[in-house]
């Protein structure tokens, strides 16, 4: 088997923050930001990074690319040492981080592409066309030549995205990639990363608070609070876990009262005019496909749709429940 991409062994950070206590004095606080972290990656998999704000997500990722060095512990990236085998590395991992840019303010994305080919020594016969495989599949083709201060979020972290694969890396890094986008540009978003996974086999890192990238890019998740992980394992379990509700949505072709009293569920919304319902229920306790047939006995249901917990939520139950 291969090496796991992405290899952690206790691995810490600290972090000295100093802050005034009175008018004069000033008290030193330790923060334990990654807080001995064990962790392995299987080659070609791919993992949601998940937990709440200030848990530790890009402190660990800091480290994992070389950007940070490590209290203690080791971290291995891609068979390498991420701080010494920094320009190796960069070679064989692409890292976008939703709220940076990592372009050229001032040039379009065409000439960043140029310049990013040059910096990896990619070689000038196979580069453009993978330029231009991925121009079409992210869509880029209408703004390629626009300086990216021009553009808007989702074609900016779209030419991102095609910034950090040009070099076809083995492991992909995402922080945060769908972060104020549309719901349209998410979705398209996602169906490109998961189109690269089956065709180029690339291991994905994805930091996300939205449940719905987890649990469509990712196999596996890892919560981490404070510096510690809590959870690994897939989204089910987790969910199972934590107890979180999830809500299911009904869309009725008639107008109907509320769908009170279907077992092991409670109505929280009914909208235009009994037209949308929404029931909450706990899995394990029963399960969608049982809650619509007990629905479909009462109305006629056209549509339904099931919303996961969002991770603030599972996190805080998480928490709770350890
Ligand atoms: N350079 C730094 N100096 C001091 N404290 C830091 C530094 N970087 C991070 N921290 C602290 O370490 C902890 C973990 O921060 P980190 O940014 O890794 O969290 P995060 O999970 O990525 O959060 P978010 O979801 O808000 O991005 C926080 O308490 C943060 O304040």
């Amino acid at each position: 088997m291969n090496e796991p991409v992405i290899q952690l062994r206790d691995l810490r950070r600290q972090f000295t923050v100093r802050s005034p206590a009175g008018r004069l004095r000033r008290t030193r606080n330790v923060v334990h930001a990654v807080d001995g972290l064990s962790l392995d990656l299987a080659d070609g998999s791919a993992l949601g990074y998940i937990g709440a704000n200030g848990a530790g997500k890009s402190t660990t990722i800091k480290m994992i690319t070389g950007i940070l060095v490590p209290s203690s512990g080791s971290v291995r990236t891609c068979g390498l040492h991420p701080v010494r085998q920094r320009k190796r590395l960069a070679r064989q991992i692409g890292v976008v981080f939703g709220q940076r840019t990592q372009l050229w303010w001032d040039l379009p994305l065409r000439e960043s592409y140029r310049t990013l080919a040059a910096i990896h020594r990619l070689p000038s016969n196979a580069w453009p066309k993978r330029r231009d495989e991925l121009i079409d599949r992210l869509d880029l083709g209408s703004f390629v030549d626009t300086p990216v201060r021009q553009l808007s979020l989702g074609q900016r972290i779209r030419g991102e995205i095609a910034a950090a694969l040009l070099h076809s890396p083995s492991l992909l890094i995402l922080d945060e990639p769908t972060i104020g986008l549309d719901v349209l540009s998410k979705e398209r978003l996602r169906v490109f990363l998961t189109e690269q996974r089956e065709l180029h086999g690339t291991s994905l890192l994805l930091t996300t608070h939205d449940m719905d990238d987890v649990q469509r890019l990712t196999e596996r998740i890892v919560v981490v609070d404070r510096g510690r992980m809590v959870y690994d394992g897939g989204l089910p379990g987790l969910v199972d876990r934590v107890g979180a509700e999830r809500v299911i949505m009904l869309d009725l072709v008639d107008p109907a009262p509320p769908l009170e009293g279907i077992a092991g569920t409670r109505v929280v919304a009914v909208e235009a005019g009994g037209l949308r319902q929404r029931l909450s229920f706990v899995p394990g306790t029963t399960t969608a496909a049982a809650v619509l047939k007990a629905a479909a006995e009462r109305t006629e249901v056209r549509d339904l749709s099931i919303e996961e917990p969002d991770i603030e939520d599972v996190v805080r139950r998480l928490y709770l429940s350890t």
